[in-house]
């Protein structure tokens, strides 16, 4: 079949998220990037943020103009931190542009929830209302032909991954999930501060946003959707002197006696034909190295008889699963080209 180039726009190149978008893009057979945007540093070529990208991407940074975007670009990346496609998304797509935001600011559906725990002004209802949650393996057929998708954010991917099939299966207590999870210190950006100096991080590992996490309220969204009821969970996130990647560990009690073949061979049907998602054997459990550079989650379990609880690990790769690599996933999804198209990245290891 003959597909047409899409041509894709990167706002917030010069950032992580974007950098990454621009990697993965160059192996992408129906895309280019055609158009690289900054707030802060136009007229400057796209090699001068990113040396690895020269002789690569010969692309000169551009202000943000929605009308001049629309000239180079059928579909926007929004790589920028949050607060900026509230207000930027309704300009793209009055344009006709299509939308992949990669923050936060489209994922919550209550502006109230948004404000309290982003404490920042939410987009619009209608602008939250047109955004589809572009959790792939599970609701990415909701993206097909759709104009705005708002991509999860990169623990709430890790987390959700692994506790989806067994909430709705009911197979787990809901109302007793404990989120343990880890991140690398490119999941702040590339922004510089106290939080992620060499210094500061390097062996060492804390807890950071304890209780106040502003992916709680994004996880429990899905996850009381799913169970049709109200859900609370308690989630902490470390940081972990390591380049990328996520480890989220899961704890839950379980309904009834299901052991953990049982777990592994539920898993494996609820992501049968996903190609993502890959369910480790025998209670093996997944390091992030096995999935750094690609668009792999990992999930492992075991079951303890002895507690009547679950814990589940499931691993990515911030930059790709966690970020970039989703949101090409769902530009996929939403083109109505085969999910993994452009994406079949081999691990790096070790
Ligand atoms: N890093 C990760 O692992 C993940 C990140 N995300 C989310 O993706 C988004 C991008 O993250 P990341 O790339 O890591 O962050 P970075 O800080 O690395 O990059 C963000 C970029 O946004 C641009 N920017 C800043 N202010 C504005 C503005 N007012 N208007 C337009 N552009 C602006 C900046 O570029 P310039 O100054 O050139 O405009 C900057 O390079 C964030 O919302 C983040 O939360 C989601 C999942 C995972
Ligand atoms: C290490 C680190 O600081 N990670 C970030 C990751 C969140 C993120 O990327 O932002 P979104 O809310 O747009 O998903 C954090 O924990 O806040």
């Amino acid at each position: 079949m003959v597909h047409d180039i899409t041509r894709a726009a990167i706002v917030g190149a010069t950032g992580y998220g974007g950098a990454e978008l621009i990697r993965l893009l160059q192996a992408h057979p129906h895309t280019e990037v055609t158009c690289v945007l900054s707030s802060s540093s136009s007229g400057t070529p796209l090699s001068g943020s990113f040396p690895h990208l020269t002789n690569i991407v010969e692309l000169e940074l551009e202000a943000i103009e929605p009308a001049a975007v629309k000239e180079k670009a059928d579909v926007v990346f929004l790589a920028t931190p949050a607060g900026v496609s509230a207000e930027l998304t309704p300009r793209l797509l009055e344009q006709g542009l299509k939308v992949i935001d990669l923050s936060g600011d489209l994922r919550l559906k209550d502006g109230a929830v948004y404000e309290k725990w982003y404490k920042r002004s939410p987009a619009s209802d209608d602008m939250l209302e047109q955004a589809v949650y572009g959790l792939s393996e599970v609701y990415g057929e909701k993206a097909a032909g759709h104009s705005v998708i708002s991509n999860p954010g990169c623990f709430p991917t890790a987390t959700l991954l692994g506790l989806i099939p067994a909430v709705r299966a009911g197979w787990i207590d809901p109302s007793s999930i404990i989120i343990d999870a880890k991140t690398g210190v490119s999941g702040a950006g590339r922004g510089i501060g106290l939080g992620t100096h060499y210094s500061e991080i390097n062996e060492s590992v804390k807890a950071y946003k304890v209780n106040a996490h502003q992916h709680i309220p994004e996880i429990e969204q899905v996850l009381g959707a799913e169970a049709g009821q109200e859900v609370i969970v308690t989630f902490t996130s470390h940081l972990i002197p390591m380049t990328r990647g996520i480890l989220s560990t899961l704890y839950a009690k379980i309904n009834g006696a299901h052991g953990t073949q049982e777990f592994i061979d539920l898993y494996r049907n609820f992501y049968a034909g996903r190609p993502f998602v890959r369910i480790r054997e025998n209670g093996i459990m997944p390091a992030t190295k096995e999935v750094s550079g690609s668009n792999y989650c990992d999930i492992g379990f075991s079951v303890d008889e002895r507690t009547g609880r679950v814990t589940i690990v499931s691993v990515i790769d911030n930059m790709v699963k966690g970020a970039a690599g989703q949101a090409i996933q769902n530009l996929n999804l939403m083109m109505g080209w085969e999910e993994s198209t452009g994406l079949h990245f081999v691990p790096m290891y070790p």
